[in-house]
């Protein structure tokens, strides 16, 4: 049932949610088993270990105060054997806790870091399995965002589950100790404590809901604060004075979070000032009791250290479980949200069994009738396509910015389906094809590639990665792409690190970093080549030069060329013009001059700029 007083939006965290959210902790604990067996194991022995050590400490005590009390009140010259031999098993065990505390300690630390680090792998491994408009969603970004944030939180959860138990045993040893006085005494300790269970939920409660809430807020704090302060935005930072802007956004975002978690933190605290007291009276109650008993001699001296300390301890541990029963669902809620995420499912996936892809390509890519629209968009940026994009072809995109190129480009690399239509690869849909195969074959170096903080060989190798270390390989694409002029200037020459973020890197400019780019699609030997604007940056002598090798290097094979200048796309066999994501012109450029139509005209108007 849902709460009525719940906002659109807020996460559901009834009591009912919690304990379902404690499902997580087998999955999560199965996680904690993948990471390292005997670390886990190890754990469970030590910490069991541990439990029975304050009863018996607790224990040993009552006898030595009892033996003691037993040897002022005996006449004569005592012997001191038997409390010294219990001083020594005290102090033994005394020993061992500390021990075994400090070995839990290092191994739920080393046992965190590990599973945290697996998550984080978990969790760059999924995230490459999920499709390109899965991360151009906000509500994915805030789930990942959230299941991000597990890697640190759950290194707590881990030892906190695994105290609780402890703990929970210890309390048996205890309370079974305690049974044979009085079991009225251990309800009342019991009673006493729930109203800070309670309360200990309650402000849980509110404390995911405000993190939740502050997800995407949280986002933009992290990217205001990562532009204020970064290699890649510094320049326009300075050129257009906005740090003064970026202070005040953000100062404003972070005083908004302080304020909210500092109204919550006072009402917590206050409430739980309150409930600690009626806890302490409670154990006071039973204290008194125990003294009064102790008074009529019903008990013993010893009997009084044993039960107080008992009384005590068990108060102790009881608040302990309660209030960490509570953070240790609070922390299922949040695992929730990371099994969430790996429950995310790409829906660009491949059949059972896959067509392999062909080799060589027989008849090309045909278009029939293809639109799509993205998701958070109500425009189509490509509709009514009808063409086919021949085997060994070369066809250049024309048209203006947002006419829907780069779009086609996704769909015949297949980072997106259709949402109408089907692209046909010799006869058969794209989508029959296996997925893998598809990536090797059709090479696609976009507009906005990555410029990576590596080194050049790195840089190159990203085309083709299982080739990191075919330096060979590497060198013959640089030169294909013109990048191997740079290493004349370049200290390291291809173990040069590029960048400024990393030390000795060196910064290339626009160009420069094309041809790295461009050498990349060198890296493959793939039977479609796409490049989406690949030499904006070149200056026009090697645009030139970098086509003339193009068509030469890609002889025989397809490929799509997308460019603003004329000068390129005139090169290709056939041209095809886009307008607001619809096919309106295709031919060479000598039919397409002839049609005097939109081509025309664009050519026309870009020719006029350079007489
Ligand atoms: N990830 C996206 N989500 C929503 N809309 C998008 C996305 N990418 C592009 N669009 C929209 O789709 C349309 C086509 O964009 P596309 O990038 O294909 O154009 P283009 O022809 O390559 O433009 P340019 O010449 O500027 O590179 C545009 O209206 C654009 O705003």
């Amino acid at each position: 049932m849902k709460r009525p007083n719940r906002k659109p939006g807020e996460p559901d965290v009834s009591f009912k949610e919690r304990m379902a959210a404690l499902r997580n902790l087998p999955s999560f604990f199965r996680l904690v088993w993948q990471t390292s067996p005997w670390m886990a194991l190890g754990n469970a022995i030590l910490r069991t270990a541990q439990s029975a050590t304050p009863l018996a400490l607790l224990y040993v005590g009552k006898l030595i105060i009892d033996e003691v009390v037993k040897m002022t009140h005996t006449p004569g010259e005592p012997s001191y054997q038997y409390l010294w031999e219990l001083v020594a098993v005290e102090f033994a065990l005394v020993i061992i806790t500390g021990v075994l505390g400090r070995l839990i300690g290092l191994l739920d630390g080393l046992l965190g870091e590990k599973v945290g680090n697996h998550t984080s792998v978990r969790i760059m491994q999924h995230a490459a399995t999920l499709d390109l408009d899965q991360f151009e969603d906000s509500t994915f970004y805030d789930k990942l965002e959230r299941a991000r944030q597990q890697t640190a939180g759950r290194t707590v959860l881990l030892s906190q589950v695994l105290s609780q138990v402890q703990d929970i045993i210890t309390m048996i040893f205890l309370a079974a100790g305690l049974m044979t006085f009085s079991p009225w005494l251990i309800l009342l300790l019991f009673v006493a404590v729930l109203p800070a269970f309670f309360s200990e939920t309650y402000f849980n409660d509110k404390f995911y809901a405000l993190a939740w809430g502050q997800t995407s807020d949280r986002r933009e704090l992290d990217y205001i604060r990562y532009l204020g302060a970064s290699d890649e935005s510094v320049k326009e930072v300075k050129i257009f004075n906005l740090s003064n802007y970026l202070v005040d956004r953000f100062k404003t975002l972070s005083d908004k979070f302080y304020n909210d978690k500092k109204q919550l933190t006072l009402r917590y605290q206050s409430w739980a000032v309150v409930f600690a007291i009626v806890g302490s009276a409670g154990y006071y109650g039973a204290y008194v009791f125990i003294i009064l008993q102790t008074v009529k001699g019903q008990l013993s001296i010893g009997d009084l250290a044993f039960l107080g300390g008992s009384f005590r301890q068990l108060r102790g541990l009881l608040e302990g479980v309660l209030i960490r029963f509570t953070s240790i669902t609070q922390g299922a809620i949040y695992l929730r949200d990371l099994f969430e995420f790996f429950e995310i499912a790409p829906r660009i996936t491949q059949r059972a069994n896959a067509r392999p892809f062909p080799k060589p390509i027989r008849e090309g890519f045909t278009f029939e009738n293809v639109g799509f629209k993205y998701l958070n968009s109500e425009r189509w940026a490509n509709r009514h396509l009808n063409f086919t994009l021949h085997a060994g072809e070369k066809l250049a995109l024309v048209g203006e910015n947002g006419a829907g190129k780069t779009t086609l480009v996704k769909l015949l690399a297949r980072l997106y389906d259709p949402v109408e239509g089907r692209i046909l690869l010799d006869g058969h849909d794209l989508k029959e094809y296996d997925l893998q195969e598809l990536r090797t074959q059709v090479g696609v170096i976009f507009q906005d590639f990555q410029r990576y903080q590596m080194t050049v060989s790195q840089n190159i190798a990203v085309g083709n990665i299982r080739e990191l270390h075919n330096q060979s390989l590497i060198e013959n694409a640089a030169q294909k792409s013109m990048a191997d002029e740079l290493m004349e200037r370049l200290p390291d020459k291809y173990d040069q690190m590029l960048g400024r973020r990393f030390n000795k890197g060196v910064e290339l400019s626009g160009g420069e970093w094309q041809k790295i780019a461009l050498a990349r699609a060198y890296m493959k030997n793939a039977q479609l080549l796409i490049l989406d604007e690949p030499t904006a940056a070149l200056d026009a002598r090697a645009e030139y030069e970098v086509f003339l090798r193009f068509a030469d290097l890609t002889r025989g094979k397809s490929a799509v060329l997308i460019s603003h200048r004329f000068s390129t796309v005139r090169m290709a066999d056939r041209i095809l013009v886009l307008e607001k994501g619809e096919l309106t012109e295709i031919g060479n450029h000598e039919e397409l001059l002839a049609k005097n139509g939109r081509y025309a005209e664009l050519f026309h108007l870009q020719a006029k700029g350079y007489r």
